[in-house]
């Protein structure tokens, strides 16, 4: 076929533990990853000549190589220059519905849905290892958001394990439009002030205790136990970027006041998330929180606990 059109949702982070640097310059982490249904829209279109080309109508999305979709697309065409010169070039359009920056990894799903995409339409039968194996190229988010669900990552994001789904949940997001948090800013600080503290051999037994910190919250999502996974919420990058921006503080309080299961900010920030037992209880807590932080440029979106990844349409 010539066009494929695929949904590529955003993950939230239920729990994000950074256990120590890596020698790669990556941080070792232990995370509990979450798909929910708010996603874009990839449309890949077929072209004559032999280009990628990327196009977006949010002018928050970088429209060149810098565009993780496009920088998926060039690592399929220079891993097979033969499919590429065979099927000629790609029009990828992004319609964008998670918001840019946000900690809610929607360039990595995007470049996920790309790879699927150009699986099927360069007719490459690629493995699910082998696009496990391009992903973790591309950024250490991508593999999960292309089996999505719910996972335990382990390494520097990459390693997957999956967990039962949760999908009869909601989460209520919040965003500051105007404020993003760069990644690489948050982990460097985090390494700054809580440097002394890590692991340095990622394999000792005192890292593999350290992992087990992430038991109870499984152990909630394995017995499906709301209220446990609610209280289990955990994120280090809090450290570092609550006390850096006091909007992200500010509203990390209003939905703690809410009543919800429970509330944190997803990976570096600065969406904060609640977590409900019902859509009901989420539209509740959106009004609560809207009327408690009267600010204008603050968007708020509720979504549904997902249990997939990337889906062709
Ligand atoms: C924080 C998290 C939590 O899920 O998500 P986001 O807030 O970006 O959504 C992830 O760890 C982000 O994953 P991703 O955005 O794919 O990161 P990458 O492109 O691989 O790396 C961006 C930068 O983050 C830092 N980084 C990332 C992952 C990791 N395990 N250790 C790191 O130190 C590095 O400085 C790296 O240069
Ligand atoms: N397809 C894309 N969608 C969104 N942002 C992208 C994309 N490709 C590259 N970017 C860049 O990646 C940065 C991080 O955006 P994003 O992936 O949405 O957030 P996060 O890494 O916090 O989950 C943005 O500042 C943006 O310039």
């Amino acid at each position: 076929m010539r066009s494929y059109s695929l949904i590529a949702p955003a993950k939230i982070n239920l729990y994000l533990e950074i256990i120590g640097d890596r020698a790669d310059g990556y941080h070792e982490l232990v995370m509990i990853l979450q798909s929910i249904d708010l996603a874009d829209k990839i449309d890949l279109r077929a072209i004559g000549t032999q280009s990628i080309q990327v196009h977006c109508e949010d002018a928050e999305v970088p429209q060149d190589d810098s565009n993780l979709a496009y920088r998926a697309a060039k690592l399929i065409a220079d891993n097979f220059p033969e499919r590429f010169a065979q099927f000629g070039g790609v029009e990828i359009n992004i319609k964008k519905n998670i918001p840019v920056a946000a900690g809610l990894a929607g360039g990595s799903t995007d470049a996920a849905a790309v790879l699927v995409g150009l699986d099927m339409m360069w007719q490459l039968g690629l493995t699910q290892p082998e696009l496990q194996d391009l992903a973790a190229k591309l950024g250490s988010d991508v593999p999960f958001c292309l089996a999505g669900g719910t996972a335990i990552a382990t390494g520097r994001g990459e390693e997957l394990d999956p967990l039962p789904s949760l999908d009869s949940l909601y989460v209520v997001l919040a965003k500051y439009r105007n404020l993003a948090v760069s990644t690489p800013w948050a982990y460097q600080t985090y390494r700054s002030q809580f440097g002394d503290t890590y692991i340095r051999d990622a394999n000792s037994l005192e890292a593999r205790a350290h992992r087990v910190h992430s038991g109870p919250m499984v152990q909630a999502i394995l017995n499906d136990n709301m209220g446990e996974i609610g209280k289990l919420l955990y994120n280090d990058l809090e450290k570092v970027v609550l006390p850096n921006y006091p909007e992200v503080l500010q509203l990390r309080k209003a939905f703690e006041r809410s009543g919800a299961l429970g509330t944190m900010m997803s990976g570096s920030g600065p969406t904060v998330f609640a977590l409900c037992q019902s859509e009901g209880e989420a539209q509740r807590i959106l009004q609560e929180v809207k009327r408690a932080i009267s600010a204008p440029d603050l968007g708020f979106w509720v979504s549904r606990l997902s249990k997939h990844g990337i889906q062709v349409i």
